[in-house]
């Protein structure tokens, strides 16, 4: 993109807006300050704040799009994401205005509508195409969306380990996404289910002395699932997704989503590992899933 012209001060901004014209008057009576969404409040009890701070459309090798959501919060420093397929499901901390930014401010950390395209030099001409591309999402279905709240995994997702089955489930999920044109998927930064990676990597030095995915993590003297979905909870929320179905093997995952109160599980939908050929150590794994977890995983066969 080569933007030119840095636009006019947005100026104060109150609620969120259903027309564009709202949409303008928000604009104008709203000012929200990102800068103060800081981790003050350690304690998972607390109540959580997020806020999007910026958008950006990522094109796939498969041909598709989605759009990156970036989170900051109030609970820790890390950099929650939501993998967003389909235009008509909007961030709404991030079409806030934020104090005394321009339109260029607002293209450049992704608070626009449709595609950018080409050099804006005219700002009347450019609200126009806006209101054009938000009336399109304003009718657009309302249909409960495919979400997955996924926990990252460094060795399943990126050097493709075949320990677990996380990498083969975030692929998947984002072909039923592209597929479907539409959902989300909260990517969590919980990674080795809240436990990090450093002590991830000591519970499968454990796992190759012959214990378990559970056990290990006991032995190391912690939970078998340290992870929470309050900020997952705060983000489907932000993303005014009130009905979800939900791809989970794992009830535990619903039953705490909607613990919250905001966010109702219309259906789940299983994650069943696509790979046809049995793995050792992926399969003790989702065997002990099964057994000691309470996942729901439909490979009699296999496991
Ligand atoms: N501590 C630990 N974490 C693991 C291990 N294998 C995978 N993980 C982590 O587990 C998380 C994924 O959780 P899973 O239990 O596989 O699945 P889930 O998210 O509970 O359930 P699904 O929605 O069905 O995928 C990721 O954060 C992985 O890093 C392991 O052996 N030990």
């Amino acid at each position: 993109m080569n933007v030119v012209h840095d636009g006019a001060n947005v100026p104060k901004t109150s609620e969120h807006p259903n027309t564009f014209s709202d949409y303008v008057k928000f604009l104008k009576n709203q000012v929200h300050s990102p800068s103060a969404i800081t981790p003050s409040l350690p304690s998972t009890q607390a109540k959580v704040r997020i806020q999007c701070q910026v958008r950006a459309r990522i094109p796939t090798n498969e041909g598709g799009e989605m759009f990156l959501y970036l989170y900051k919060n109030n609970l820790d420093t890390k950099e929650h994401l939501a993998i967003v397929y389909g235009d008509d499901i909007r961030s709404k901390s991030l079409d806030q205005a934020w104090e005394n930014e321009t339109i260029m401010n607002r293209i450049v950390r992704g608070a626009f509508y449709g595609r950018l395209e080409e050099v804006v030099t005219d700002e009347f001409a450019y609200l126009e195409k806006q209101q054009a591309e938000a009336k399109k999402i304003w009718s657009a279905s309302t249909e409960p969306p495919l979400v997955r709240i996924h926990s990252e995994c460094f060795t399943g997702e990126t050097v493709h380990s075949a320990r677990c089955d996380c990498g083969e489930q975030l692929d998947e999920a984002m072909r039923l996404m592209q597929v479907a044109g539409r959902g989300v998927i909260v990517y969590l930064r919980q990674e080795g289910r809240g436990i990090g990676l450093l002590e991830k990597l000591k519970a499968y030095n454990l796992q190759d002395l012959g214990h378990d995915t559970v056990a290990a993590n006991v032995l190391l003297n912690h939970p078998a699932d340290g992870r929470t979905y309050g900020i997952a909870n705060a983000i489907l929320e932000d993303l005014q997704l009130k009905k979800v179905r939900l791809l989970t093997n794992n009830p535990d995952k619903i039953q705490q989503l909607e613990s919250f109160g905001s966010v109702n599980v219309v259906e789940r939908r299983g994650m069943v590992p696509q790979s046809c050929s049995p793995k050792k150590e992926l399969d003790r794994y989702l065997a002990v899933k099964v057994k000691k977890m309470g996942h729901i995983l439909d490979l009699p066969d296999r496991l």
